[in-house]
């Protein structure tokens, strides 16, 4: 069963951003107005050049052995120094990718009422509305979500599927199963660059589990007040995510305490290493903070899939690991515990992992 709260939660009004958009576009509602330090300072920012690691997943299972080395070191330094990569060339046919883009596009253009069958309850990252709201006076991200499968048969179960716009539950499907594909391939080459064997990560996670949510940030008259996603790093043990085509640029990543934009490259998918993953190689790899910015003119869509273990799983460091010099940093834990307690705090950067860690952090 997917987690759910045992605690009652008021969240107080949401306005739903699209329909405040449609009525009073330069209307920003104070709930939405982020305070001095979470602001996004976008002025400030310089349009980095694609400095994040690209990798051409044809070449890493070809059969030019240099190319392969080259794409081997690429992945490498992706995942201990960036927790963040692009993979091209990685196989998916377009239309696949495109058919789940024009579906999510065309169900956040539905009427609020047809979305609004598919109500996301508090607490709960299923359906559509805002997650991670667990307050009245909490901010609230400038972001429609439609938040679907949380567990396979969710996927595969048609009834669980929205009867709009047509041909949903298929482009999901065909989708899934090409995404599920391409996780356990990177996770077979994260596990032999970590020196383990290739399938480590497949027998230790059993039926894994596959969440997709589509996030829909319609554009925004004041793009410096607000956030489209609050920072925070992801609870799975990796996670794909899809940039609409058109769309602005928003995903920002923490990177030496600075944030960097990832560019969108046409045809690629971002791919970004999770707590799971942080926890299990004993922070080798990290899973990095990110958030989302809105802007000005232009909407934005992203469609991004969570990749983790079973819920009955037992995770903690790996034993090849830990060593003298690399000291075992996390606790053992039940991988449903970890889902629950991820889905029932807010965004908060990466302090939702201090769940994990030994030596929590003290942060301020
Ligand atoms: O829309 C984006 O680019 C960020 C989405 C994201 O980080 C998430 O859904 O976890
Ligand atoms: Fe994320």
């Amino acid at each position: 069963m997917a987690p759910v709260p045992s605690f009652p939660i008021k969240v107080g009004h949401i306005d739903d951003v699209q329909e405040l958009r449609k009525s009073k576009p330069t209307q920003i509602p104070q709930r939405f107005v982020r305070d001095m330090s979470e602001r996004p300072k976008l002025a400030a920012m310089v349009p980095s050049p694609n400095d994040i690691p690209i990798i051409d997943l044809s070449k890493l299972v070809g059969s030019d052995i240099d190319e392969q080395g080259r794409q081997i070191v690429q992945l490498k330094t992706a995942c201990e120094e960036w927790g963040f990569f692009q993979v091209v060339n990685h196989g998916i046919d377009s239309s696949v990718v495109e058919n789940i883009e024009k579906v999510a596009k065309d169900f956040f253009m539905l009427p609020l009422e047809e979305k609004q069958k598919y109500p996301m309850a508090p607490g709960t990252v299923q359906g559509y509305g805002q997650a991670f709201v667990f307050s009245e006076n909490q901010k609230l991200d400038w972001c429609n979500m439609f938040a679907l499968g949380v567990e396979p048969p969710c996927i595969r179960n048609p009834k669980l599927w929205p009867s709009k716009p047509a041909h949903f539950g298929e482009a999901l499907q065909d989708y899934s199963r090409e995404i599920g594909q391409l996780c356990k391939n990177l996770l077979r080459h994260m596990a032999v660059i970590l020196g383990l064997k290739g399938d480590v990560f497949e027998e230790m996670f059993g039926q894994a589990v596959q969440a997709v949510r589509m996030n829909y940030y319609p554009a925004c008259s004041r793009p410096d007040l607000v956030l489209g996603l609050s920072p925070h790093s992801d609870g799975s043990a990796i996670t794909v995510l899809q940039q609409g085509k058109g769309s602005s640029v928003g995903l920002q990543i923490l990177k030496d305490g600075k944030w960097v934009p990832v560019q969108p490259i046409p045809n690629a998918l971002v791919i970004n290493i999770g707590d799971t993953i942080e926890v299990l190689t004993n922070g080798r790899y990290k899973s990095v903070e990110h958030r989302a910015v809105t802007h000005k003119e232009k909407d934005r869509l992203s469609i991004v899939t969570f990749y983790a273990p079973s819920y009955e799983v037992e995770l903690g460091p790996m034993a090849e690991l830990v060593d003298e010099k690399n000291p075992c940093r996390y606790r053992r834990y039940n991988h449903g515990d970890y889902s629950k307690h991820y889905v029932t705090n807010k965004l908060q950067g990466k302090r939702t992992l201090e769940f994990a860690k030994i030596e929590p952090e003290t942060s301020t």
